[in-house]
């Protein structure tokens, strides 16, 4: 029997950012490891027109889910719904609704945040520091929590190259920070982000890591874990492999990559590409939960998931292995056939920019609108280039995260909850998971049949001829202007057809 899975039997649970990627394998994986949970509460705001009931329908509805549903057949009356938008005061939770909290929650798990690397300072603070500050408020009135888990990552000390279990602190007190948000205009904040942020790649980090020093300082009594999860991915095993539902990360890159739209990327190929599956995240933070509810550490423990001390994979590996699986499962209608490659130089990097990005962008506009269509692709590269430029800080560099404290939780669980909720990924076999990852983004995110692989292929067989044709034709017409003008380019044609048909006629 799972120690574990019987903790959480007959608890009330409460999970922020449950409708995101992290937090939807969260709740599937409560559901149906211990379906006698009592009660999952999920803050959900109403967004693209949907209520928070809809929302939860839809994700309830969903493949993630189809598992529960066997496991735990009425997991509807389980979820409660809370109306909630974490950038208001009191999170505009109703009177009744905070009543219930305050006086049932037993566990917290706190995954809500942007993720989005350049959200103004104001609103990364708000959702990332200030959120986290509010909810800590509210866990320490509530009588019943054994547990509040804050889900930060492992880029949060981003610019440090060994990083241990601890909260570095920040020049700028959280505090000041949250203070200054309240009086200071758009104008100036945006003025003071490059100073404050210093070394740090981005707000996110940043506001990641105020995160973090706030709930050290607020902790008080709290019974607290930190997790640093690292890139975090699509599932490695459960409930099935390859599931991925948003484009952070690796998998927007991947479909850009797939569609051929994305040639070049400026990375250092040697480079560990710290990637963990979803589903290891998702059993290291159950974990700890149960860990921290039970064991009740002395001090605010730090969890880093990470994959690079324990089974280390490189950028060069993984590219050609995202590669490799195109060969055998194509996506379908690609606009170039999927050939991307790795530059470590930022000079030869813009030049594949200029020549592999924008001017197949350009001739396409202009076919497009030769065609009287709309002209788009420009817009679409431009988007993508900045994307890249962004994400481009975390694949030319390596970490060094420490791990005694995942190590030591590891090896405090009983064979079964090793099993069970398993987060050692030296067990990891990355080419089997990157195919996998690959397959999800295809089936999962493009939402892709399997049945038209052929066509696919068929399709790329064809752009592979129009690319020939192309080629061919571009060296003849510079062959051809080149010959008009030199005498010796004359007689190196005319020494080659001689040659061609010599050969032709033995
Ligand atoms: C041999 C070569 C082989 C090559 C094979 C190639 C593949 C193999 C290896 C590749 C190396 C991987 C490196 C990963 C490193 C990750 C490091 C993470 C570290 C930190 C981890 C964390 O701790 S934290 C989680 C990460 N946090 C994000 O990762 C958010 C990023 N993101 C944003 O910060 C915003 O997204 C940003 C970008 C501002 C745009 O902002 P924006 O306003 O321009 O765009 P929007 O977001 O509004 O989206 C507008 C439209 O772009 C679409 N789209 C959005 N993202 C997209 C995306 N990534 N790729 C494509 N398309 C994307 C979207 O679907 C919309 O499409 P539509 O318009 O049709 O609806
Ligand atoms: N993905 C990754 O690579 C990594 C993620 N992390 C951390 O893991 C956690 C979860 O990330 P992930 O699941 O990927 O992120 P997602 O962007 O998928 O999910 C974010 C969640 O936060 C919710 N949220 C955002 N703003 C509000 C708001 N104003 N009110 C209520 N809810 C809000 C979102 O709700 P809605 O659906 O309404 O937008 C969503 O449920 C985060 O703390 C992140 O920092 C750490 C390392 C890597």
């Amino acid at each position: 029997m799972s120690m574990i899975a019987a903790f959480y039997g007959g608890k009330s649970i409460l999970i922020t950012g449950a409708t995101g990627f992290m937090g939807k394998v969260l709740m599937e994986k409560l559901f149906r490891t211990s379906p006698d949970l009592k009660v999952i509460y999920i803050l959900v705001r109403t967004k693209a027109g949907q209520t928070t009931q809809q929302r939860v329908f839809q994700i309830l509805n969903s493949k993630l889910f189809e598992k529960v549903k066997e496991v735990c057949p009425n997991v509807h009356e389980k979820i409660r719904a809370i109306y909630a938008d974490l950038n208001q005061n009191d999170f505009a939770i109703s009177k009744e609704d905070m009543q219930e909290l305050l006086s049932c929650t037993n566990i917290i798990f706190h995954c809500a945040a942007t993720v989005r690397f350049d959200d103004p300072l104001r609103h990364a603070v708000q959702l990332n520091v200030t959120a986290t500050q509010q909810l800590l408020l509210m866990a320490s009135q509530m009588p019943k929590l054994e547990a509040f888990i804050h889900i930060s990552t492992a880029f949060s000390n981003c610019n440090l190259k060994h990083i241990d279990e601890v909260i570095y602190p920040c020049p700028v007190e959280p505090k000041k920070i949250i203070d200054s948000m309240e009086w200071l205009d758009d104008a100036i904040i945006d003025e003071i982000t490059p100073k404050l942020i210093g070394d740090r790649p981005n707000t996110y980090t940043y506001t990641k890591a105020l995160g973090e020093m706030v709930v050290q300082q607020e902790s008080g009594n709290l019974n607290i874990a930190i997790i640093r999860p690292s890139i975090v991915g699509a599932t490695w095993q459960e409930p099935f492999p390859g599931w991925v539902d948003n484009l952070n990360g690796p998998s927007g890159l991947i479909i850009a990559a797939g569609k051929g739209f994305l040639r070049s990327i400026r990375a250092t190929p040697m480079a560990v590409a710290d990637l963990i599956p979803v589903d290891t995240v998702v059993n290291l933070t159950l974990a700890v939960g149960w860990y921290t509810a039970v064991h009740r550490p002395k001090s605010t423990l730090i969890y880093h998931c990470t994959s690079g001390n324990f089974n280390p994979c490189n950028w060069g590996k993984m590219g050609f292995q995202v590669l490799a699986t195109f060969e055998k499962v194509p996506f379908e209608r690609a606009f170039r056939r999927p050939n991307a490659d790795f530059t470590t130089n930022t000079i030869t990097s813009q030049y594949w920019n200029a020549v592999s990005h924008r001017a197949p962008a350009i001739i396409y506009d202009f076919y497009l609108r030769l065609t009287g269509r709309k002209p788009r692709m420009t817009k679409l590269m431009n988007r993508l280039l900045r994307t890249v430029s962004m994400l481009e800080y975390f694949v030319n560099r390596s970490w060094e995260w420490s791990t005694y404290n995942t190590e030591m939780l590891m090896s405090e669980l009983s064979p079964e909850d090793q099993r069970v909720f398993n987060f050692d990924v030296r067990q990891l076999n990355w080419l089997e998971y990157i195919e996998n990852y690959v397959l999800g983004v295809k089936k999962y995110l493009l939402k892709e049949d399997m049945a038209g692989i052929p066509e696919a292929k068929q399709h790329l067989r064809r752009l592979r001829n129009i690319h020939y044709l192309f080629n061919t034709a571009l060296f003849l017409i510079a062959w051809r202007l080149l010959i008009a003008r030199s005498q010796m380019a004359r007689n190196v044609w005319f020494f080659i057809l001689r040659m061609m048909i010599f050969y032709l006629r033995r």
